[in-house]
């Protein structure tokens, strides 16, 4: 079911800041910062030459990353992101196999404008999985 690594996600306290050090220290190429107010995060994403690293940070009241940092008050890896053709049948094998499809289980718009779906760090050796479908 799994394909490439889309992302990896990181949670940080100050967008700004994570998305300088990447640039200027690290010597990374950064995109531009992107508000997603319907995930509860602004986005900035680190190209990197086989994946990128996504830099979150909590948007609104509501921002499923906040009690994570909370936790993590620095930041923290806080998900892996893995491309899979057809979400719909990745849901319902994911479902059938007894794992939580987290939300509503219908897939919502991600950062890159496809389908996603989160599943439960639980059920998955304390790592929060995103699905992306490609
Ligand atoms: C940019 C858009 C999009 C993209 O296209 O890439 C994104 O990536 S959006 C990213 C943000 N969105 C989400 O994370 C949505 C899915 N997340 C959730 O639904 C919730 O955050 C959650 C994972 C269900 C946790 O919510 P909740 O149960 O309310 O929080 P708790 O703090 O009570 O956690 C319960 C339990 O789980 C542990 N936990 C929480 N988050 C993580 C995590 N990221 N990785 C590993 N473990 C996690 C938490 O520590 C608790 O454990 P215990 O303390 O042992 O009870
Ligand atoms: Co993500």
């Amino acid at each position: 079911m799994l394909g490439r690594v889309n992302h990896v996600a990181i949670a940080v306290p100050d967008l700004a800041a994570a998305t300088a050090a990447y640039r200027d220290t690290l010597g990374a190429v950064v995109s531009a910062a992107e508000a997603l107010p319907e995930h509860g995060v602004t986005v900035v994403f680190v190209e990197l030459p086989n994946t990128k690293v996504e830099l979150l940070e909590p948007l609104g009241p509501q921002s499923p990353i906040a009690a994570f940092l909370e936790k993590n008050p620095s930041g923290g890896m806080h998900h892996i992101c893995y491309e899979v053709s057809d979400i719909i049948a990745a849901r319902d094998q994911m479902l059938a196999a007894g794992a939580r499809v987290l939300g509503n289980g219908e897939p919502k718009t991600g950062a890159h404008g496809k389908p996603v779906l989160f599943l439960h760090p639980k059920d998955f050796f304390g790592t929060l999985i995103e699905l992306e479908q490609v």
